[in-house]
């Protein structure tokens, strides 16, 4: 049987929660990142004993701020009620801002590396179609490489939902402004909020929204962003603290909504 890595105990419910049935599928990530993925160098050495909670988990984490209403009414309570029933998760936003559209159908990671948090949401979230971009060759014949893994699990080791739709991609997101839209765009540990929003807002449709995995820098990286954000037609850029049972450090996610696409300088807008 093909090995995989299961969540620790303490984790098992969320992981369960987060991944449904597809937990085989991130169970075989997590240990191909922490063999493969460690000897290539994409997982730091310090990383290996720590792959579910700091890593998959984490990233997981990030779906909450695709299913969570962000009305005017409140509906992101720091109660936790915006959260899925009995996950023991909450989000807590820092302010209001559109709803996503629902159903999310496209997401774009920018700078997917080994996978993170890009590949984490495709095995939790099979129903959207996700493009990983990355710019590094060796990056992305890890990724290519562990898709294919993961292909022949799906057929070998359990009966869940089918591999779900992911592209790989290398180029550098700049390269793909212009050409392509996407209802979301994610990205974990990139560049900070001011160069990423230049990269990625760009990429997310007007409707759409960045999802950004950040730390504890995040409101002065939003504060150093307003200028791009208002010129690039980004608003309402939030900090979300989603927080989960048995996990130490919330995952810290700083959302923004594309509102409207700036005109180029010289155009005049129609014909
Ligand atoms: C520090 S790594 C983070 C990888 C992964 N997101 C994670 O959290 O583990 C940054 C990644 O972004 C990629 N990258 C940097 N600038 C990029 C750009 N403009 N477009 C696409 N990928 C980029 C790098 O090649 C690298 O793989």
């Amino acid at each position: 049987m093909t090995e995989r890595l299961a969540p620790p105990a303490e984790h098992r419910a969320l992981a369960e929660e987060l991944f449904g049935r597809n937990l085989p599928l991130a169970e075989r990530y997590a240990r191909l990142l922490q063999t493969k993925g460690a000897e290539q160098g994409l997982i730091g050495p310090r990383e290996v004993d720590r792959i579910w909670e700091r890593h998959v988990l984490n990233c997981a984490l990030m779906v909450r701020a695709l299913e969570t209403p962000q009305g005017a009414d409140g509906a992101a309570a720091s109660d936790g009620s915006a959260a899925s029933s009995g996950s023991g998760t909450s989000a807590e936003s820092a302010d209001s801002a559109a709803a996503l559209p629902e159903p999310v159908r496209t997401l774009a990671d920018v700078g997917s590396g080994a996978g993170l948090p890009g590949l984490v949401l495709a095995i939790a979230r099979p129903d959207i179609d996700i493009t990983l971009i990355e710019t590094m060759q060796r990056r992305c014949i890890w990724l290519e490489e562990t898709l294919e893994d993961l292909a022949a699990l799906d057929e070998e080791d359990f009966v869940g939902t089918q591999l779900p739709q992911v592209t790989v991609v290398r180029a550098r997101a700049e390269e793909l402004h212009g050409e392509q839209e996407f209802d979301v765009v994610t990205a974990r540990a990139v560049a900070a909020l001011d160069k990423l929003a230049k990269w990625t807002l760009p990429l997310v449709r007007v409707g759409g929204r960045l999802v950004a995995l950040k730390g504890q820098s995040a409101p002065q990286e939003i504060e150093k962003a307003q200028k791009t954000l208002q010129r690039l037609g980004g608003e309402n850029a939030r900090i979300e603290l989603i927080r989960a049972e048995g996990i130490e450090v919330p995952t810290t996610v700083v959302s923004v909504d594309v509102t409207a696409r700036p005109q180029k300088k010289g155009s005049r807008g129609g014909k």
